[in-house]
């Protein structure tokens, strides 16, 4: 419905300011059949288009692909009529008068094409403009050619309003495909984070650890995977409420996602009051040292609380692997819980490296 509402103007320029344009150049009278068959055919087509207009709605309802094929017929006969008007025109002198004509029209066409894909309408104003304004300003200083100056002037505004348009309607779709893309960036990045912290979530975290973990097969790299899990934490929400159970989350998330550097390595809430931290290509050693630092960064920061201090530590389980073929991502979670639970029997408050004889 669209595409007809945009071809109306289109209908009338065909039935009217075309066949118009050969009686101020006296081709009615040197080719009068040619231009009563041209005028005659535009004029009725163009009833045609006009008909198929007004009864768009109830011929769509029975047929859309009728209510197409009509269109693209309707339509693409009047551009069948001025092509062969415009081969006659360069081809057969006879014709060589209504070369004008076609001119105007190859300039209209191509101008309009350049509007619409020009970013800056300016640009293709003043083109059109240069293009248009030598001719017709010689044609209005030019006695017996102001009739056809005038014609320009009009078809000028006409190609002016259907390039604006256009122009208007390709930045549009620009602005649409940047908002969309916008919009998508910011749908994957809430579904990758945690509400409360704001680091990553397990959902991401389960997708991104199953990646690595698939690279390092790949390449023979060995893997870290921290557990950390707030010490009785029970007994903070109990003492002080869940919104400082809240507040202390949120703060043990920005001081694990701190504590990691590398853009390989990343820090996820896993649930509750547990945290987990992924270590690509990190030994025992290097991922004790980042599990210890952790713990440090946690001791020296103040968790405060509406004036009172809490006194927040946490215990990490440690697994690290170099995975095997046919090893199971789970493998090494199950290795960092089994750490944790050594690490909370132990007293708490300290970090545990998975080992199979422990
Ligand atoms: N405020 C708050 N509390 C939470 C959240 N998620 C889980 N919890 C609480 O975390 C507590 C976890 O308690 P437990 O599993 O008994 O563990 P814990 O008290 O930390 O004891 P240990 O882990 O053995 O040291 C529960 O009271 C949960 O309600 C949350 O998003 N916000």
């Amino acid at each position: 419905m669209d595409l007809l509402r945009r071809s109306l103007a289109g209908i009338f320029v065909y039935a009217f300011l075309l066949p118009v344009i050969f009686w101020p150049i006296n081709f009615h009278k040197i080719q009068p059949n040619l231009t009563y068959l041209f005028a005659g055919g535009m004029f009725f087509i163009s009833t045609l288009r006009l008909l198929h207009y007004y009864y768009s709605a109830s011929l769509y309802t029975l047929s859309s692909r009728l209510w197409f094929a009509l269109f693209a017929l309707l339509s693409l006969s009047q551009a069948a009529i001025l092509g062969f008007v415009f081969t006659l025109a360069i081809f057969d002198e006879r014709f060589y008068p209504i070369i004008h004509v076609s001119m105007l029209a190859l300039a209209g066409i191509a101008s309009s094409a350049l509007f619409a894909l020009s970013p800056r309408i300016r640009f293709g104003i003043t083109n059109l403009a240069i293009l248009m304004l030598p001719a017709m300003i010689t044609g209005f200083l030019t006695e017996g050619y102001i009739p056809f100056a005038t014609m320009m002037l009009v078809f000028t505004f006409y190609i002016s309003g259907i390039g604006i348009r256009a122009n208007k309607e390709y930045l549009r779709s620009f602005q649409i495909e940047i908002e969309l893309e916008a919009q998508r960036k910011e749908l994957e990045t809430l579904s990758q984070t945690d509400a409360l912290t704001s680091i990553y979530n397990r959902g991401y975290f389960n997708q991104y650890f199953e990646s690595q973990w698939q690279y390092a097969i790949r390449h023979n790299v060995e893997v870290a995977l921290l557990i950390i899990d707030v010490d009785h934490f029970k007994s903070i929400n109990d003492t002080h409420g869940h919104l400082a159970g809240d507040a202390c989350l949120v703060n043990i998330a920005y001081v694990v996602n701190k504590a990691i550097n590398r853009s390989t390595d990343i820090a996820a809430r896993y649930g509750g009051e547990e945290f987990v931290v992924l270590l690509s290509g990190c030994n025992k050693e290097q991922s004790q040292v980042i599990a210890r630092d952790i713990m440090h960064a946690i001791d020296n920061h103040k968790f405060v609380y509406r004036n009172n201090i809490l006194p927040i530590t946490v215990s990490i389980g440690i697994a690290t692997s170099i995975p095997e073929p046919r090893q199971k991502s789970n493998s090494l979670i199950e290795q960092a819980d089994h750490a944790l639970y050594q690490a909370k029997a132990q007293g708490r408050n300290r970090t545990v490296l998975f080992s199979p004889e422990k």
